[in-house]
């Protein structure tokens, strides 16, 4: 099923039936992904004195409880309002879903024992491109970024500068296949989600981070258009689901 989007004066052919999903999913199990120092998420059937919410134990159907955290466990956006006294929801911050992206890969770079993502690697990477939403893939890039364990690893993220070039270059919405764009451990610094969303000035309401999404090796850098999606929580960040079209020539 292909549809032609018109975007800024041209037309751009994507076919529908050819979904890349970038999300990782959500599981109950211990080898879920992890991050932030809490327990793995639970998927367990609902019980009420006797009853056991599940068709092997009797029930009409499979009943469960869902348990997890939006930050810590699996693919998520989120809006301002994760760093802000005052109440924000990502769901009402986020009031369109599909955006033209550039799908970039970068290496963290070793600096004073951090890898980091530099200003300049995004400058070399994005060159004079402008586009609603950028999807960083970190590399090395294996599967196990579905199921890793990140807690005390001080994976990679982003410097303050690296952000600063993306919001000047009028990037709204951010991915990164990271469980932050920030330090694990920075005493509160938050240095780029506060750069990503304009913090100390006129703040970016509409801007939104995207952390652990896994982009698979087969999809090659390069232009996309993203549908991004969120389960409807009124919460400053929700499980979502982004899937890239290509774009046919
Ligand atoms: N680096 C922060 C903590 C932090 O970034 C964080 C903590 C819990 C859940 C999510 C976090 N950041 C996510 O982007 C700190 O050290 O205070």
């Amino acid at each position: 099923m292909k549809t032609i989007i018109k975007h800024n004066t041209k037309n751009y052919t994507i076919d529908l039936s050819q979904p890349l999903d970038i999300s990782i999913p959500i599981t109950g199990k211990s080898t879920n992904v992890n991050a932030w120092y809490v327990d793995p998420p639970k998927i367990e059937p609902h019980t009420e004195g006797e009853f056991i919410g599940k068709v092997t134990e009797g029930a009409s159907t499979n009943f469960n409880d869902i348990s997890f955290n939006p930050h810590a466990h699996g693919t998520h956006t989120e809006c301002i309002g994760h760093i802000t006294e005052e109440f924000h929801s990502v769901n009402k911050s986020l009031s369109k879903f599909f955006f033209m992206t550039e799908v970039i890969t970068i290496a963290p770079e070793k600096i004073k024992g951090d890898f980091v993502i530099s200003k300049k690697q995004l400058q070399y990477a994005l060159g004079n491109k402008n586009r609603e939403a950028v999807v960083i893939r970190t590399i090395p890039n294996l599967r196990d970024k579905m199921t890793r364990q990140y807690a005390n690893t001080n994976p990679p993220y982003l410097l303050e500068s690296a952000a600063q070039l993306l919001v000047d270059k009028g990037v709204e919405h951010l991915l990164v296949d990271l469980p932050s764009v920030d330090k694990e451990k920075d005493d509160g610094a938050l240095l780029a989600h506060k750069t990503f969303w304009n913090y100390d000035g006129k703040r970016r309401l509409q801007a939104t981070i995207t952390e652990f999404v896994f982009v698979a090796n087969s999809i090659k850098d390069g232009k996309y258009f993203l549908n991004l999606q969120l389960a409807s929580f009124e919460n400053d960040a929700s499980p979502s689901r982004p899937v890239l079209y290509l774009i046919e020539e």
